[in-house]
């Protein structure tokens, strides 16, 4: 760029104070020709790019181009966000009301319980933090600036280097995004983010989404309004305040929003926390709307502490009035309220989380949200585009015909120009031009050695997604003449041409651009060149047109210029499916999750890739097909067709909307910008690291590769995630629903407590340490195969049927304790203690042996076994149960030990209980067709 961008620069306008900037439109070898000047800004001497040394200066005295919300977290706010939770909250209270009451035992278990639950999910959530920013670092966000010439090696310029210095010429830099600091130019063009808050210095076309600002959909147009003063750096100290009004400003870009084509060149003028941008981000960080996952597990923690709540007073009042004793009420209230609290539930959630999207990141797919690990696994529709994802990365150019279907060498050298001038999106198809062009073998050229060099540019007409075309217009350096070249998908190329060339000359000595040959397009002439198309479609090949015209005009050009075109001839691509494609649909089939296509290029080819991969068809859609109809007629379409066709943006994201009101759960996996509405709207947006910054700020996941066979590993992770998540969640709330009926009734039926309050709170402190391992479990692999859905419907019915069966053992050994053991009355001290001990041993080992049953649909330990940390954790704590009366410590708890006949009783527990549970689970799959 540089050199060229200084002479576009004419500093000859006025000798000593002012610069008029120009439309540069980012044109290369612009050099001879006049542009045609729209607005410019008048302005000093001094207005020119950034030094690298000045950049730096700056970059120290603005700081990073971040803004804060959105900086890496603290370790004392991860602290402080572990802590500051309801249930170690009410964990502390009771612990204070313990210590207050003289129960000091208690209040230490207490605190020991707090600490083990927030230090764990300290550690993991501050590991995970860490982990979250490495992964981010992974992702490249990089823009382009313009600085002054500054020599590879600073301390060793060359003497060519300090030439270049003297004269100020300017080089375009890619630099990460944090690096820009206010005074940089940089360049914008389609699919970038704006970079910062930016005042535009030239620009072409350009079309700005400000969705992200103002929530308006349509893009705006911004161009340069003419200016008698340079633009104004706010100071690095300077308090800007915010006016609205200057969004609707013309010639202003604002962090956040995003470039939809055209191009331009823009000096920053403030950046991170001081943009529009950054300052709504801090008001909006606080009041972010919570999703779908976390409004649940707010509701299931609601629920839990409802439960607790219920339970306080009526177990209180019954303790206190049939016993007699209020403290020892008060005391025995405040160990069930804290059994009753799931101190785990979120070390365990975020636990999972963190485990999933870590293990992900080792397959090269970054979890930008640690909850869209879950809504992987609940994925079971899968939109994705078509190039890359299903093809190769890589697009050949392999014929290039007339119209008759001959060879010839004018779409190639056209389609060349076009490609090689044009400077916005440069996107494969352009890339495979260039290459084919300037790869010697296929140079059969007479006159020319490089055809580029015989034209300058004037002006470009950029790509969209709904003209799908783009033109540039060059000037020739032997003619009096300018020439518009276009080319685009073959329908929106015929839409515009009038007339087409139908020879077919090797000899160019007389200039490029044929005069004789050409003749109207009648429809005859249409319907064969689309029949050309087809049979190259047929063949797998994307084909685009290529046309052009001759021009007198010297004006600004438009859209409006682009008719009567003359047609040349067509470009055939080659676009060849991965080799991986073909397992990973297979793979993700074997997942239930339907794969659909959503491209912008022709049905024919898609049909063709898809044939290929063995992807199965349903039916196929086009952009036609769809428009016009109304919600419910789109969801029918969307829900039955496996391929849309020739979509514009706008359309990509309907069909997902559609899919999601017909009650899916959808990704989309793509890299455009015409991909960005649609990865915003699905359930999980996914796209890759080279695509465009649009389309990864809108995703909240993207893959290092693009690739499928990643997605279906994810959507297995997503799956375990849940299933270890839900698994817990499940457990807690029907083993809590249960303990309310089991002590309800001993408290009703004993004339002493059913077991001290330090039992019960050293009960839950072990019962904790069991469940620590779910993170680390697994899930049977027919569990993985099916999409997952959180239903808090689902988990209610779980609780009210499987709950009560634990408290029919609780009833047992009760039973058990006061007929067999003669543990009848409060007088005998011993016999008490035996009644306590017994329901500690025998509510723990039940506890913490359920997970094995509940963890599964199948028969525990003879179909499907836990892995090894729960296996470890379970039997270590069921054995440290068992052994605590024994040891000396029986003495400081109040328990004693257990008589071997208690043991034959436990034993029969331990099979009785899961075998009815299991029966239990059987029915209940049978009625409900669910399970976790
Ligand atoms: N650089 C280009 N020059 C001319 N025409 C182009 C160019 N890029 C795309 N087109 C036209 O626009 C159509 C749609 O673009 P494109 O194929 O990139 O859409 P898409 O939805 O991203 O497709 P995919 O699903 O394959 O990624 C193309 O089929 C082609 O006809
Ligand atoms: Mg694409």
């Amino acid at each position: 760029m540089s050199a060229e961008f200084n002479k576009n620069i004419d500093t000859s306008s006025d000798e000593i104070t002012t610069i008029v900037v120009i439309d540069d439109g980012g044109s290369k070898g612009a050099t001879t020709s006049q542009p045609i000047q729209k607005h410019g800004i008048i302005i000093d001497n001094d207005f020119k790019p950034l030094s690298a040394y000045e950049a730096e200066k700056r970059l120290f005295n603005y700081g990073k181009n971040v803004i804060a919300a959105y900086q890496p977290l603290r370790w004392y706010t991860v602290l402080y966000n572990s802590t500051a939770h309801p249930f170690n909250l009410i964990l502390i209270g009771l612990a204070i009301f313990s210590g207050a009451t003289s129960d000091f035992p208690t209040m230490t278990i207490l605190l020991i319980m707090v600490i083990i639950s927030v230090g764990i999910r300290f550690i993991q959530e501050y590991k995970s933090e860490v982990a979250a920013q490495a992964l981010k670092n992974m992702v490249s966000n990089q823009a382009s600036v313009i600085r002054l010439y500054s020599p590879p090696d600073t301390r060793d310029p060359t003497f060519d280097d300090l030439e270049k210095m003297d004269r100020g010429e300017t080089e375009e830099l890619e630099i990460p995004l944090e690096d820009i600091v206010p005074g940089d130019w940089v360049k914008l063009s389609a699919g970038d983010l704006v970079p910062g808050d930016v005042q535009i210095i030239s620009s072409k076309d350009l079309f700005i989404s400000q969705a992200a600002l103002t929530g308006e959909s349509i893009p705006v147009e911004k161009f340069t309004i003419d200016q008698k003063q340079p633009p104004v750096i706010p100071e690095a100290n300077e308090n800007v305040k915010m006016d609205k009004s200057e969004l609707e400003r013309p010639d202003l870009c604002f962090m956040g929003t995003s470039v939809v084509s055209g191009t331009a060149t823009a000096v920053v003028l403030k950046t991170g926390s001081n943009t529009f941008f950054g300052v709504m981000a801090k008001t909006l960080a606080s009041k972010r709307t919570a999703n779908y996952y976390e409004v649940s597990i707010r509701r299931i923690s609601f629920l839990f502490i409802g439960i607790m709540l219920a339970m306080m007073p009526p177990v209180l009042l019954l303790q206190g009035f049939l016993k007699g004793s209020w403290t020892d009420a008060v005391l025995f209230a405040i160990a069930v309220a804290v059994g009753l609290t799931p101190e785990m539930l979120p070390m365990i959630v975020n636990a999972n989380l963190a485990r999933g999207a870590i293990a992900l990141s080792k397959h090269k797919c970054i979890v930008k949200k640690l909850d869209s690990v879950i809504n992987l696994g609940g994925l079971d529709v899968l939109c994705t585009d078509k190039t890359g994802t299903l093809t190769r990365n890589k697009v050949e150019l392999i014929k290039h015909l007339n119209y008759h279907g001959d060879t010839c060498q004018l779409p190639l050298y056209l389609g060349y120009l076009n490609s090689y001038f044009q400077t916005g999106l440069k996107n494969l198809m352009d890339v495979a031009v260039i290459e084919f062009y300037e790869n010697p073998d296929s140079k059969i050229i007479a006159g020319y050695t490089n055809i580029s060099q015989g034209f300058t540019k004037v002006d470009e007409i950029p790509f969209d997604f709904v003209r799908r075309r783009m033109s540039v217009i060059l000037e020739s350096n032997q003619e009096d003449h300018r020439f518009l070249i276009s080319k685009g998908a073959l329908d929106e190329m015929l839409s515009c041409c009038s007339h087409i060339y139908i020879g077919n000359r090797n000899d160019f000595t007389d200039g490029i651009f044929p005069t004789t040959d050409i003749v109207p397009l009648t429809q005859e002439i249409r319907d064969s060149v689309k029949d050309l198309n087809n049979a190259l479609n047929d063949d797998g090949l994307r084909v685009i047109g290529v046309a052009f015209k001759r021009m007198k005009e010297r004006v600004e050009f438009s859209v409006a210029h682009e008719r009567d075109l003359i047609l040349v001839g067509v470009c055939g691509f080659l676009d060849p499916p991965k080799a991986s494609a073909k397992p990973a649909i297979e793979e993700l089939m074997r997942y239930n999750v339907e794969v659909k296509v959503l491209t912008g290029d022709s049905p024919v080819v898609c049909r063709k890739v898809c044939e290929e991969i063995n992807l199965p068809i349903k039916s196929i859609v086009t952009t036609t097909d769809i428009e016009g109809l109304d919600d419910t007629e789109l969801e029918e379409i969307a829900e039955k067709a496996t391929i849309f066709a020739k979509l514009t943006p706008l359309q990509k994201a309907n069909i997902v909307n559609a899919l999601k009101r017909r009650n899916h759960i959808v990704g989309f996996l793509g890299d455009g910008i015409n991909d960005a509405p649609a990865i915003r709207e699905s359930d999980c947006g996914i796209s890759v690291d080279e695509g465009t910054d649009i389309a990864k700020e809108s995703a909240d996941i993207i893959l290092l590769e693009k690739s499928l066979t990643v997605l279906a590993y994810g959507v297995m992770r997503g799956r375990l995630t849940y299933g270890n998540t839900i698994k817990y969640i499940k457990m807690a709330i029907s083993s809590n629903f249960g303990n309310v009926f089991s002590v309800l009734a001993a408290s009703i039926w004993l004339p002493f407590l059913p077991m001290a309050p330090i039992h019960l709170i050293l009960q839950n402190l072990l019962y904790d340490f069991s469940q620590i391992a779910i993170p680390w479990d697994r899930m049977d692999p027919e569990f993985l195969v099916h999409p997952k859905r959180w239903s808090t419907k689902g988990i209610f019915r779980f609780m009210a049927f499987i709950g009560p069966l634990s408290s029919i053992f609780d009833l047992t050994t009760f039973t058990f304790m006061w007929f067999y053991f003669q543990c009848n009355t409060d007088e005998d001290e011993n016999k008490v203690k035996l009644f306590q001990t017994a329901w500690f041993v025998e509510g723990l080992i039940t506890q913490t042996l359920i997970v094995h049953v509940i963890r599964t649909r199948k028969i525990p330990f003879i179909q499907s076994t836990a892995s090894k940390p729960v296996l470890l954790s379970t039997l270590i704590i069921m054995a440290i149960g068992i052994a605590i009366p024994f040891t000396p410590l029986n003495e400081y708890l109040g328990m004693t030990q257990l008589p071997g006949i208690y043991f034959l009783y436990l034993f029969g527990v331990l099979v009785s209980y899961p075998v009815l549970v299991s029966v239990v689970k059987v029915v209940y799959i049978k009625i409900f067709k669910d399970w976790m």
